[in-house]
């Protein structure tokens, strides 16, 4: 396991199951994620005046672990605590933890603010009084850190079941967990980091990772490195997007079948003209297309439906976004060919495959296997998912991503890498990461077009 991986609160349970098993004693490991914790708020906040709250469950255990290490290295430690501890483990942290204890609701601020009310086992929003108390020590603090979870989110879903502040660090422990990702939580704390507490688990799902890139090989030529065709309709300027994208990903060559031609953009680009859907199938037939995008621009009239009818045959890799895919919604998502990706937001993904049980890396995964593609389920979170059950999920990108024609972008970077890797889940994960850290670079209000010419200095950070 990294400490990139993503765990429920379920499969975390079976992670510390499985140290203990070992030998490793509950107790011994809230030692562990307390000290992990103390380092990082010592090293935050050093010696500034600190109140750390306790739940009456582990969570409120590691507060009482953090309390009792940070006053042995000086710091002035008050605590206060919600009701009784009612496990072993924070009982025996309470015990050792040999200062005064206030009740939660008498708690004044101070300089910085430790969050251990609840984690991984609430199972319910916080009183009103107590999420107010909450909301009030926070705002008033300086530093405030959260203890594996911000209390109040549910860590499977990233819901906000009470009133959440917000907080300037998370330390989650152990694992990272579907809330630290998915919005609303992730959007409750500034800096997410993860403290490592010995626990070891499968890491089938995992945050999103920069990838590592690879220059072509020295006898590359430009079939080598990935030819891809872009099947474009009734507006251009999206499927252009697409191509453009496409054609500063790292791909050998760039086909753009329009229903107008020229299609201005950059003459690297090979502007084809196919009106009539036989005439796109007798375009697709090529063997050397190693990715074809459909759906920026192409209209949901009946030109585009059989336009699309030709993509869905050619038998090659396909990227299906836009009005591909709200097209397949309208018949059948599973009529999409294995190995293929789609990259719905929100609405086309609901018209797609309906409104699925779960939290959105469920939503994701079930997706996948059901339509047996790469599912890129974009949003401020990003979910990754493959038919075989990995998943990768991208948080905190650019909020200025919002804004027309990045999704085209994204569409013609994901052939793109598709055509040079190969590899569905690979290309999906390298494409959103390098738009993400497009996006980053790009700045404030920029628009899709900027996006791209970012493409090459990203690719290059990456080699
Ligand atoms: N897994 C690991 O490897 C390790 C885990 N560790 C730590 O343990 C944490 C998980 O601990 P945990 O399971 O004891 O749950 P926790 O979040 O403290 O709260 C549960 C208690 O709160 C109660 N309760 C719930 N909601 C409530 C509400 N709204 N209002 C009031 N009460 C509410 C609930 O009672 P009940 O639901 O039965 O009413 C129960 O008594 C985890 O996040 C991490 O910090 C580390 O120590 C080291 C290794
Ligand atoms: N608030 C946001 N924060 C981060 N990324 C976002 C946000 N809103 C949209 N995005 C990203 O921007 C792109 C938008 O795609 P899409 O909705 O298909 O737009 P369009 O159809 O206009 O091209 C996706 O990659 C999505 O993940
Ligand atoms: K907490």
């Amino acid at each position: 396991m990294t400490l990139a991986s993503v765990l429920t609160a379920a499969q975390m349970r079976d992670a510390e199951q499985v140290a203990m098993a070992a030998g490793v004693t509950e107790y011994a490991l809230m030692e562990r994620a307390g000290a992990a914790a103390a380092e990082i708020i010592w090293r935050a906040g050093a010696k500034r005046d600190l109140l750390v709250l306790c739940g009456p469950g582990n969570n409120g255990g590691d507060g009482f672990v953090i309390a009792r290490l940070l006053r042995a290295r000086g710091v002035p430690v008050r605590v206060a605590a919600l009701g009784e501890s009612r496990t072993e483990s924070s009982r025996t942290a309470r015990a050792a933890w040999n200062g005064p204890i206030e009740p939660l609701a008498d708690a004044a601020p101070a300089t910085q603010m430790v969050d251990a009310l609840f984690g991984t086992g609430l199972s319910r929003g916080l009183d009103t009084a107590v999420a107010d108390q909450l909301a009030m020590l926070t705002a008033q603090a300086s530093f405030s850190y959260a203890i594996d979870l911000p209390s109040g989110v549910e860590t499977d879903s990233g819901a906000l079941l009470s009133r959440v502040p917000a907080f300037g660090i998370c330390i989650a422990l152990g694992a990272l967990k579907p809330a630290h990702l998915l919005y609303p939580a992730a959007g409750c704390f500034e800096r997410l980091l993860c403290a490592d507490i010995g626990t070891e688990a499968p890491d089938r799902i995992c945050r999103l990772e920069p990838p590592a890139l690879a220059i072509p090989a020295a006898a590359a030529h430009k079939y080598s490195r990935g030819l891809v065709a872009i099947v474009g309709g009734a507006m251009a300027g999206a499927s252009r997007l697409a191509s453009h994208a496409a054609a500063r990903s790292g791909a050998g060559m760039v086909r753009h079948i329009g229903l107008e031609s020229p299609i201005g953009g950059p003459d690297a680009i090979v502007a084809l003209q196919g009106d009539e859907a036989d005439e796109v199938t007798a375009l697709l037939s090529d063997q050397r297309l190693a990715a074809v995008v459909a759906g920026p621009g192409l209209g949901r009239d009946d030109r585009a439906r059989a336009r699309l009818a030709s993509v869905l045959t050619c038998g090659r890799p396909l990227v299906l976004d836009a009005d591909a895919l709200t097209l397949l919604g309208e018949e059948n998502a599973s009529a999409v060919p294995a190995g293929s990706i789609l990259t719905p937001h929100e609405g086309e993904f609901v018209r797609l495959f309906g409104d699925l049980p779960g939290s959105k890396i469920d939503k994701a995964l079930k997706a996948a296997r059901r339509s047996g593609a790469v599912i890129i389920y974009k949003g401020a979170d990003c979910v990754i998912a493959a038919p075989d059950g990995r998943a990768a999920v991208a948080t905190g990108a650019s909020s200025w991503l919002s804004t027309a024609g990045t999704g085209d972008v994204l569409a013609g970077l994901v052939a793109g890498r598709l055509a040079v890797t190969g590899d569905p889940f690979r290309a999906a994960c390298e494409a959103v990461w390098l738009h993400g850290d497009a996006a980053r670079r790009a700045g404030a209000a920029f628009i899709a077009d900027d996006l791209i010419m970012q493409f090459p200095a990203v690719i290059a950070s990456r080699l």
